[in-house]
């Protein structure tokens, strides 16, 4: 799977395997972040077809039991965190990092990183990385306040502004739900904040 090339990748065959494992609605969203992450790709001079794959690919343990992740975490020895534990909205990027590679053969350490840090960012993300957290935020049926805005930032050029505008985004609101803050994101708002002085 290195050299990938998209006639090389069998789109069908990925596709029909994620719609037994995604709800409809979800499968929609990840063709459409695999078709904005090509987009993406050619604004930032990326592989498209390594972007297409993994933006594909990247829900794929949304709706993983925990009966599936618990045999995810000891078949592979992942250590959760406390706050991924239990918690499918951050454990699913990790998890999911793992079952790519069981379930569709995926071994590109780029797609297998922008998998697992797709929800949280972290510091230094790789180009791969910052595409697909941000194609996952703004892909075209993505509609919430501020999401034009996003989509203005990362088609003109100005991808770490828009993926600083998102953590900002992502933090208040779950500040907003009195839920936890996973300190990645933290750490990814405040490296790219760092390095744009
Ligand atoms: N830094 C964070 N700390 C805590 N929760 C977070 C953080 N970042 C993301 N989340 C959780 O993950 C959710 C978004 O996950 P995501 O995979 O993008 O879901 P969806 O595709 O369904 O919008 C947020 O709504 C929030 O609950």
């Amino acid at each position: 799977m290195n050299n990938l090339n998209i006639e090389n990748i069998d789109t069908k065959q990925i596709i029909e395997k994620l719609n037994t494992m995604l709800k409809p609605k979800r499968l929609e969203h990840s063709i459409n972040v695999a078709k904005c992450a090509i987009k993406l790709s050619e604004i930032y001079g990326y592989d498209k077809e390594k972007a297409y794959l993994a933006g594909l690919v990247h829900d794929c343990a949304k709706y993983f039991t925990k009966e599936q992740i618990d045999s995810y975490v000891e078949k592979y020895n992942i250590e959760l965190d406390p706050l991924e534990v239990d918690n499918i909205a951050l454990s699913h990027s990790i998890i999911g990092s793992f079952a790519i590679q069981e379930v569709f053969n995926i071994q590109d350490m780029d797609i297998i990183n922008a998998v697992r840090y797709h929800t949280t960012g972290r510091e230094n993300m790789s180009i791969l990385e910052k595409i697909i957290f941000m194609a996952d935020m703004i892909e075209e049926g993505r509609n919430f306040p501020g999401v034009d805005y996003l989509r203005e930032l990362s088609f003109n050029k100005q991808l770490d502004k828009a993926l600083i505008t998102s953590f900002n985004n992502t933090i208040k609101f779950v500040i907003d739900n009195d839920q936890l803050i996973h300190p990645r994101s933290v750490k990814a708002r405040n490296y790219l904040m760092q390095e744009n002085i």
